[in-house]
């Protein structure tokens, strides 16, 4: 084996303790890297691959970046996803012989960055640990930066354990191998890339000796497990104390509404789906927060809507009155405008990492407080008056910073200038000599001017030399003879000494050391001193964080006109003038359509929506979803008046932002979601399925459709949105007593067909999918085909339609049908009956509205989102009247075939069948006749 030279060897005695980090290998001024990570380094970091002789065989690959310059390089390592292990002379290399000792100081990993360059201002960076004990698993969540750890416990579910980490968005996770390993696989793609390391070490001491034996004393068994071994990797890598970590905050997600990865993506709640950004989501619209606390704090919110009636309520007041109070709201606003980033400063703090300006950011939130403390103490809100009276304003540390920590300081901590004067006597005397032996010099210069009579004579100073008097060549002569001490000679000057200089040099340089050194003494003095502290001004973080997204809450809710929600512990959604937030906010004009929701225990609990492509089903339900979100974290709402109960969790099955995880087909994925979704849900749970059964077969694709939603009305019993494309499933109204058709309403006019956007009782009967395909630009030709093949297809459905109905029936598979039957209507009537379909009807019952026909209009009951704006059909009264030519000429098909008599013989024999009394061998019997009959026409 080759053997290395001793500095070879030391490095890789160390590389073994960071076997899955870039080693930074300080030596001199350059963290160098060696072997394989100096291969992956240079590709990474684009910096020149080179090598070096190391007593092997072979020379040994090398890179390396400046020291002080590293941060940069290392961050860049960190985004891509790998650690470094940052190594460092722990010794004076002038002072010793021999090897200098090197040790791994801290391993810096994508969860433990503590620079917010990296992490976000506005953003959390978490690490998650996972453990599997005892039927649950456990997870702990932990923000360095900020000082937050969350530990929870979770049925032993991959999907209850998914959910809940992804709530965190973690950038790093450690713990069960085979736990990290189910994980890994079940992130959604095209989120932040997340590195795994499992982990076993656990160290109990540890964490009782960090938060107490009380903390350590409250918690389950499994938690602590799964702390312990968080604790143990922070430790492990972080080599210092971690003093920002004060508080265990166990919860159990019980407590909180549940909403799965998929269903925080399809209802953008953090970020859109299709770009991925914060601008367009919920959280965007929100987010009106002046500090970056209150920024995370409201994003956790909105993670985590709460079901405790009177915790929301609670909030709720808060928002309610800023939201009638518009100056105080500003006036808090300008306030919380001057407030850093607290917990981030605190974490710096208690990592040692805190500068002087970091002192000064700290001092100049502090001063901020008193006056927010003020303004909600006196609030009449008695939630801002709790929070102003559990506010510790920390004064003292405040002027604890104002009396030493000058008010500009440099960003080093280590070249003075960051203490004020008279706060220590005897830096006070260093300066003094300082600045004394610097005018001496100043003055010893017009001396020596006015001596030698060289005006150009000049004193000056480097970091080699020290201070020299420098003279120009061509006033040499006039130098006089033996005073002069030769030091250096530049092309046209000649730099000369004195001993008087020399003495006079070395008291000055000695009080700058000192100087530095007592500074730097004093700055970590008064560190750690507020290091102690760390818990106070984290609690006062929370509060301020607290106030700031209460005041955000309130400005956005004035603004766009939301009400109060009025929360309920009861079964019923009912919503008036409902409007989607973000989708209206987008809006240039005020055109977005408002409309109803009622989700009745008795009656309607589960809405079936048809309509066609366009006509705002999807933005509809998630417009429901979002209301009791918003609802549930203690915001207004935008409605005209909503009634909200306290929903467990929201499922969402929506087309737009399907996840081919796996390679699974988007059947897969759906039918995924829907085991779930039966498997989970509760009566308290909302269902969200855009577009049901899509995906497969048109059969197949319906019955599973319909099986699904029945069993979500007979057996979950939940609050359920279903739009479906089938609106053959219409008839379900007839044959579950808690289902109710719906549609969104449209209005063709010549070939145009125009979006009314309102939700309207009864179902649709066309998707105008080929209208939609030519908004999208498809080539003329595709339509016109498409127009052909529809209408021929159409008259097809048609005959076997009114052969079909009664067949199906009979062989005992689907329902009865919503539509009136043939033998119910007969003649030629029927299939005319057939295509008169309730949009239809609807659509000449809102010309009668307009027209003002008042008998047409209260034919129909009232139903939610029943307050159609007669605006709405201003044009309607003639364009509902002409249809679109290619609809026209199939209704006139229909019409004709109805007077065929084969047709009418058809019709016959599925009247005359006894349905009731068939055995399903008969029933396919007759259906394969009519079948027979249907395709001799
Ligand atoms: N209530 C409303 N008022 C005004 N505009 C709306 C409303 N609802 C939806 N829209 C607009 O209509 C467009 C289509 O809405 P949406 O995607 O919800 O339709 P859809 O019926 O789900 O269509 P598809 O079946 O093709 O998915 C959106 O761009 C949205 O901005």
């Amino acid at each position: 084996m080759a053997k290395y030279t001793p500095m070879i060897e030391q490095y890789l005695k160390i590389k073994e303790q960071a076997q899955d980090a870039f080693l930074f290998f300080r030596l001199g001024d350059f963290y160098e890297m060696f072997f394989d990570d100096a291969i992956l380094a240079s590709k990474e970091l684009e910096i020149t691959l080179t090598g070096r002789e190391g007593g092997g065989d072979e020379r040994i690959p090398m890179c390396g970046v400046p020291y002080h310059s590293a941060e940069g390089y290392i961050q860049r390592l960190i985004e891509k996803g790998y650690k470094v292990a940052i190594c460092e002379q722990m010794e004076d290399a002038s002072a010793v012989k021999g090897m200098v000792r090197r040790e791994i100081v801290r391993v810096v990993t994508p969860g433990t960055i503590m620079d917010s360059k990296v992490v976000g201002d506005r953003s959390n960076n978490y690490m998650v640990c996972v453990t599997g004990t005892g039927g649950l698993y456990s997870l702990a969540a932990c923000d360095l930066s900020t000082g937050e750890l969350y530990v929870t416990s979770v049925p032993a579910s991959e999907e209850w354990l998914r959910d809940e980490i992804n709530l965190y968005e973690p950038s790093e996770m450690i713990g069960d191998a085979d736990l990290l390993d189910v994980i890994s696989g079940q992130m959604p793609p095209g989120g932040r890339a997340v590195v795994y390391t499992p982990w076993e070490r656990r160290e109990d001491e540890l964490v009782k000796s960090q938060f107490g034996e009380a903390a350590w004393a409250r918690l389950e068994e499994e938690r602590r497990i799964c702390v312990s071994l968080l604790i143990s990797y922070l430790s492990e890598t972080q080599k210092r104390s971690l003093g920002q970590l004060t508080e265990i905050s166990s919860y159990e997600p019980g407590q909180y509404m549940v909403l799965d990865p998929f269903t925080r993506r399809n209802l953008e709640l953090v970020e859109t789906v299709r770009e991925r950004s914060k601008k367009g989501s919920l959280l965007w619209l929100l987010d009106r927060t002046e500090t970056s606390m209150g920024a995370r704090l409201l994003r956790r919110r909105i993670d985590k809507p709460l079901l405790s009636k009177s915790r929301i309520e609670e909030r709720l007041e808060a928002v309610e009155y800023l939201y009638h109070q518009y100056i105080l709201r500003e006036d808090l606003r300008g306030a919380l405008k001057e407030i850093y980033d607290l917990e981030r400063l605190v974490g710096r703090i208690a990592f040692g990492s805190a500068n002087g300006r970091d002192m000064n950011a700290l001092k100049l939130s502090l001063g901020q407080v008193p006056g927010i403390k003020e303004m909600c103490g006196t609030a009449g809100s008695a939630t801002l008056r709790r929070l102003a009276a559990e506010m510790d304003a920390c004064e003292d540390l405040r002027e604890l910073i104002e009396e030493a920590i000058v008010d500009d300081p440099p960003v080093s901590v280590r070249d003075g200038g960051i203490i004020k004067p008279g706060f220590h006597e005897r830096l006070d005397e260093l300066r003094e000599a300082s600045t004394n032996g610097k005018r001496w010099i100043a003055e010893l210069e017009a001396r020596e001017r006015a001596e030698t009579g060289i005006k150009s004579l000049k004193i000056g100073y480097n970091k080699v030399f020290g201070y020299f008097i420098e003279v120009t060549k061509s006033n040499l002569s006039s130098l006089p003879e033996g005073r002069y001490e030769r030091k250096q000679t530049l092309a046209n000057a000649e730099r000369f000494v004195t001993p008087e200089l020399k003495e006079k040099e070395s008291l000055i340089l000695e009080a700058q050391e000192k100087m530095v050194d007592l500074e730097y003494a004093l700055f970590t003095e008064l560190r750690d001193k507020l290091n102690t502290q760390v818990s106070r001004l984290q609690k006062l973080a929370e509060k301020i964080a607290e106030i700031d997204v209460y005041q955000s809450l309130a400005a956005v809710s004035a603004e766009h006109r939301f009400v109060k929600p009025e929360l309920s512990e009861g079964y019923d959604l009912i919503v008036e003038g409902g409007r989607h937030p973000v989708v209206e906010a987008v809006m240039k004009d005020t055109s977005f359509v408002a409309n109803g929701t009622e989700l009745r225990k008795d009656g309607s609990s589960i809405l079936l929506i048809t309509g066609p492509n366009m006509a705002g089903k999807s933005t509809y339900m998630r417009q429901v979803a979002l209301l009791s979100i918003l609802a549930q974290i203690g915001c207004f709402v935008p409605a005209e008046r909503a009634v909200i109960p306290m929903v467990d969790r929201i499922f969402t099955r929506i087309g737009a932002a399907d996840d081919l995880i796996g390679g699974q087909s988007t059947f897969m994925v759906e039918m995924a979601d829907i085991q779930v979704m039966t498997d989970k849900a509760t009566p308290r749970s909302l269902i969200i399925i855009d577009e049901l059964g899509r995906g497969t077969s048109t059969s197949e694709g319906m019955a599973i459709a319909q099986a699904v939603i029945e069993y979500v009305h007979d057996h979950i019993g939940c609050k359920a949105l279903v739009s479906t494309h089938f609106h053959e499933l219409a008839h379900l109204q007839e044959s579950l007593s808690g289902l109710r058709n719906f549609s969104m309403a449209v209005q063709e006019s010549g070939d145009k067909v125009h979006f009314l956007r309102k939700l309207i009782p009864g179902a649709a009967d066309s998707s105008y999918g080929i209208y939609c395909a030519r908004l999208a630009g498809l080539p003329h030709s595709i339509i016109e085909r498409a127009y052909g093949l529809l209408q021929g297809l159409e008259q097809v459905s048609l005959l076997a339609v009114g052969a079909g109905q009664g067949a199906a029936a009979a062989a005992g598979g689907l329902p009865g049908d919503g539509s009136p039957r043939p033998h119910e209507t007969g003649g030629a009537a029927p299939l005319k009956e057939l295509r008169r379909s309730e949009p239809e009807a609807q659509a000449d019952e809102a010309v009668a509205i307009a027209s003002g026909t008042a008998e047409a209009a209260a034919e129909r009951g009232p139903a939610p989102g029943e307050v159609i704006q007669l605006s709405i059909f201003d044009e309607a009264d003639t364009a509902a009247a002409e249809h679109a030519d290619a609809r026209r000429q199939t209704a006139a098909a229909a019409e004709a075939a109805a007077f065929d008599p084969q047709v009418k013989g058809i019709i016959d024999a599925v009247k005359g069948a006894d349905v009731m009394n068939m055995t399903p061998l008969q029933a396919m019997q007759l259906l394969n006749e009519l079948k027979q009959k249907a395709r001799d026409l």
